[in-house]
């Protein structure tokens, strides 16, 4: 039997300079004294989109060096939201991570985001907006206010303080419970918190300080937050569907009965008076 207990996901376009200091940094912060989870447990699994940048050697060169990582190189697909679905099926752990390889969620955290499963939390998030932590300064103000719209644009569907943060961990036999996920865009964590249907109690959140990109740049486009409001459309129908169809057929029902009342005022339904106009 496999004595892996926890996988962390990461996935990765054109990150070969942050692959090295990300790997080392996760296993040296799971090989401290105080860390809560045991190194030996863990493995990192990459997930590249055939960036051909040298990430693959990279890797292989971490391996040889004995660190529990490995790379899958797809060559078919794209997109970050997909790439942690499929590292997330990959994974040997029950307990699963996803953070990003560019350094902006600091590895540091990930003991801590690792042990925060359970089998009674099956959900944990990293959350830039809670007390000690902060953003780093360097991160621009356009993308500070396009975080708290998309933040708030998704207050109806979860009570998650930050499910934008890309940082969150999800128990294997959650994940493999979810239907109709929506592997487009990067939102895949507000996407597993509805799909799964999981409630406030069962989510775990860990503070975290969030960091400025290391090296290479972010591949959040227009394109990308286009396909944030598509998916946001469709958790609103997924989540309210039933509502709406009931609010639709209400007002459907006043409106038969008042338009019933108005016929009657005006001599009845029974055609004794006819209308006049
Ligand atoms: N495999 C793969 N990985 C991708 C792709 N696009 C992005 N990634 C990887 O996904 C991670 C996040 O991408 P960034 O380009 O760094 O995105 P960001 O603008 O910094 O946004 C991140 O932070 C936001 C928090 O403000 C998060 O909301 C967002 O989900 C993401 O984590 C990085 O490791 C990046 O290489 C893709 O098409 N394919
Ligand atoms: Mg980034």
């Amino acid at each position: 039997m496999s004595s892996i207990n926890y996988s962390v996901v990461v996935p990765a376009f054109r990150e070969n300079g942050n692959i090295r200091p990300l790997v080392t940094r996760i296993f040296r912060a799971l090989s401290q004294v105080n860390s809560p989870v045991n190194p030996n447990e863990v493995e990192v699994i990459i997930v590249d989109d055939n960036s051909r940048d040298g990430s693959v050697e990279t890797v292989e060169a971490l391996r040889r060096e004995g660190y529990n990582v490995r790379i899958i190189v797809r060559t078919t697909e794209r997109g970050l939201s997909s790439a942690v679905v499929r590292g997330f099926r990959e994974a040997q752990g029950d307990n699963m991570l996803c953070m990003d390889a560019d350094l902006q969620h600091p590895p540091e955290y990930v003991p801590a985001m690792l042990a925060a499963l359970s089998p009674n939390k099956q959900f944990v998030l990293g959350t830039r907006y809670a007390k000690g932590v902060e953003i780093d300064e360097g991160w621009p103000l356009y993308r500070r206010v396009i975080s708290s719209g998309a933040r708030m644009l998704a207050l109806p569907l979860t009570s998650a303080s930050d499910p934008m943060s890309g940082f969150f961990g999800i128990r294997k036999e959650t994940f493999l419970k979810a239907r109709q996920l929506n592997s487009d865009g990067f939102k895949i964590a507000l996407d597993l918190l509805v799909k799964c249907n999981i409630p406030s109690e069962a989510i775990a959140e860990v503070p975290f300080s969030f960091g400025v990109r290391a090296e290479g740049e972010s591949k959040l486009t227009g394109k990308v937050m286009l396909r944030y409001l598509e998916q946001l459309a469709e958790l609103y129908w997924y989540r309210f569907s039933g509502l709406i169809v009931f609010a639709a057929l209400l007002v459907l029902v006043l409106f038969v009965l008042m338009a019933r009342a108005l016929l009657n005022s005006y001599g009845g339904l029974d055609g004794k008076a006819q209308s006049k106009y």
